[in-house]
């Protein structure tokens, strides 16, 4: 079975997680929304002089209904759910009040409008297209029932009363907006983070190490891959538990932090190993790995008396033209070459490590 991110609520609907809460996302611009919308449909209903069933709709929709919406939603087994079926009930709503006000041109073009403006800020897939229908069956149903009336000119008092509604719903719906793309904008910075980074250590992920690595490997300069293993680290996570393993591996990234001089790329390709590529040569960068070989000998956790030690494995970039793989391979070879000496020492790459 696919595991997904979203939830089955009480009765099987699969919420996505960042909808879960539209009922409370919707409510404040709902209520704002149709609040402002009052204003221009009453003024329209007052120039035709309308009866009295036509004040009370509107006055329902405007300032009963936001309510009765959140409500719904909120007493509901699934508030989703609910808040998707307000959303068309709004569209229906506002849209019921074009024919109401004998289609006024700027009151009903902007009540239709924002309705399908604020479907597609919902975020939710297709819901606008449905809400059009939904309106358009509002649109037919109250033209029956009114006697579908036309008289589209606006007056200046219609217009300015529909002024607060384009004003200050536009302006808090942009501030909402704004607010939801800051914190896109911060998800997204932290996703990157995350990605180039280890999540235990902080070090390197193992696919930013290996950019790193081979922009260091293609610039030409001296350079130096020192392949770092722990020594018996099961036997370390079978003695001591793997949360003492994990303080280890996190101490051993700290050792290599503390080490490595500037411009070297420090990394963990995953379990208990870790990479580093030194912009020195061979025999420089020779004693940065006995820097970590040692401060890793003389590690001490607060928690534990574990001794812990690393087998280090160096090697030049290999002949011009091969890349990354072949280096890892060159020095993954002295790495066995160390092991297989004893471990907690250091081996360079020598030809016969060199790949074939
Ligand atoms: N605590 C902890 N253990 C891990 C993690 N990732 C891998 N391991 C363990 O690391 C151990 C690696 O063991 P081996 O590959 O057998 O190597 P070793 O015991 O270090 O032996 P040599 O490399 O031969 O010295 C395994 O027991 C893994 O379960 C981790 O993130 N945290």
């Amino acid at each position: 079975m696919t595991r997904t991110n979203h939830r089955e609520d009480g009765d099987g609907t699969d919420v996505p997680p960042h909808l879960r809460n539209l009922h409370r996302r919707t409510y404040p611009m709902r209520t704002l929304g149709m609040g402002l919308a009052v204003l221009p449909v009453l003024v329209v209903l007052h120039e035709l002089d309308t009866g009295w069933p036509a004040w009370a709709w509107t006055l329902f929709c405007s300032l009963v209904w936001p309510h009765v919406a959140w409500l719904r939603a909120r007493h509901s087994r699934v508030p989703y759910r609910a808040e998707l079926t307000n959303f068309m009930i709004d569209s229906a709503m506002a849209a019921s009040l074009a024919p109401i006000m004998h289609f006024n041109l700027l009151p009903s073009a902007m009540l239709v409008t924002l309705a399908t403006a604020d479907k597609i800020n919902a975020g939710v897939r297709g819901l606008w297209s449905r809400s059009l229908l939904g309106m358009l069956v509002a649109i037919l149903v109250t033209s029956v029932l009114t006697g579908f009336q036309l008289d589209i000119a606006t007056s200046t008092p219609v217009l300015l009363a529909c002024l607060p509604l384009m004003v200050i719903h536009t302006l808090a719906v942009s501030v909402t907006s704004y607010r939801l793309v800051r914190k896109v904008q911060k998800q997204n910075l932290r996703l990157d983070d995350l990605s180039r980074h280890d999540a235990l250590t902080g070090l390197l992920s193992r696919g930013h190490w290996q950019e790193q690595a081979t922009t260091l490997l293609v610039a030409g300069a001296p350079a130096s891959l020192l392949l770092v293993d722990v020594d018996l680290f099961k036997s370390i996570n079978d003695h001591h538990g793997h949360a003492t393993g994990d303080d280890v591996l996190r101490g051993i990234a700290d050792a290599i932090r503390a080490a490595v001089p500037d411009g070297s790329h420090a990394g963990r390709l995953g379990g208990d190993e870790f990479a580093v590529a030194v912009p020195l040569a061979l025999t420089d960068s020779r004693h940065v790995a006995e820097d970590i070989r040692a401060r890793v000998e003389a590690l001490q956790l607060d928690d534990a008396p574990v001794q812990c030690s690393v087998s280090i494995g160096m090697a030049e970039p290999p002949l011009a033209g091969t890349g990354l793989r072949a280096w890892m391979e060159s020095a993954d070879r002295a790495l066995y070459r160390a092991k297989a000496a004893g471990r907690n020492r250091i081996q360079a790459a020598t030809p016969d490590s060199l790949p074939a």
